[in-house]
């Protein structure tokens, strides 16, 4: 004879068990929901087919709602024809009634076409990789013999050197001997003419602001730009 306390896996709750009610009266809330709109007014005139997103809104417009159930709350965000939706996630997106412009057609942007790019193939022995063991391994790439690089030069000075054996530019400040960088520089040698005798910052940043040239030219410092005068 088996005892009545004995079960075999579980035992099933009793049908007025408090969960049982609260899950009960939590389905009856989701059945009832009624999504009210902000902007119609109290007559209730909607238009349309009375779809529960859709408000009385002109074209162009768009209309938040908000509803709350238990702890759930929600979004419903109505769009009309040439508005753009953002920050979608979580939130339940419908178009108004009729209005059917694919979204992706509304978005899409047409890409700026990059601009070409204009490096010049390396002569052999000048690539980056040739620059790097030159700088680790030349004794006096910018030229000093022995000289300190914080010394303050002025911008006439700077102009002063445009000649094969030292060419000086001023770049963030610093002034550099690019002589022995042009063949290796990969926008070529032209480009980097322009640079010889002055400021070179503004040419530098419009066309490569990102490269590290303090890490690059770092062994053709020769000082510091005195701009005092
Ligand atoms: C003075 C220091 C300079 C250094 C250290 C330097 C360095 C470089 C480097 C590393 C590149 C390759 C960039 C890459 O692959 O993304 C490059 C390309 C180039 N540089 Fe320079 N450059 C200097 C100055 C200049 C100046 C003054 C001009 C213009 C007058 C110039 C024009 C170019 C051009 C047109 C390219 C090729 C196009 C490109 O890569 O987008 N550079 N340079």
């Amino acid at each position: 004879m088996a005892n009545d306390d004995d079960f075999t896996f579980c035992q099933v709750g009793e049908p007025d068990n408090k969960d049982y009610v609260d899950a009960q009266k939590f389905a009856q809330d989701i059945r009832e929901i009624k999504i009210k709109d902000e902007h119609s007014n109290d007559t209730g005139s909607r238009q349309g087919n009375g779809a529960p997103c859709e408000g009385k809104l002109g074209n162009n417009a768009t209309t938040k709602k908000q509803e709350t159930v238990g702890s759930l709350s929600f979004n419903v965000i109505d769009t009309s024809p040439g508005k753009q939706v953002s920050g979608i996630s979580g939130q339940v997106a419908s178009t108004d009634g009729g209005s059917s412009v694919p979204t992706s057609q509304k978005q899409i942007k047409p890409a700026r076409k990059p601009a070409a790019r204009a490096k010049v193939p390396f002569e052999k022995g000048y690539n980056q990789m040739d620059w790097l063991k030159l700088t680790r391994t030349h004794p006096d790439l910018a030229g000093l013999k022995g000289q300190s690089n914080r010394r303050r030069i002025s911008i006439n000075e700077v102009k002063q050197h445009q000649n094969a054996d030292a060419m000086w530019t001023v770049l963030k400040g610093h002034v550099y001997n690019i002589t022995p960088y042009m063949k290796f520089h990969p926008g070529g040698v032209d480009m980097l003419m322009k640079a010889v005798g002055k400021d070179c910052t503004a040419l530098f940043n419009k066309y490569h602001a990102w490269v590290n040239a303090e890490f690059m030219l770092e062994k053709c410092l020769v000082g510091i730009l005195d701009d005092s005068k």
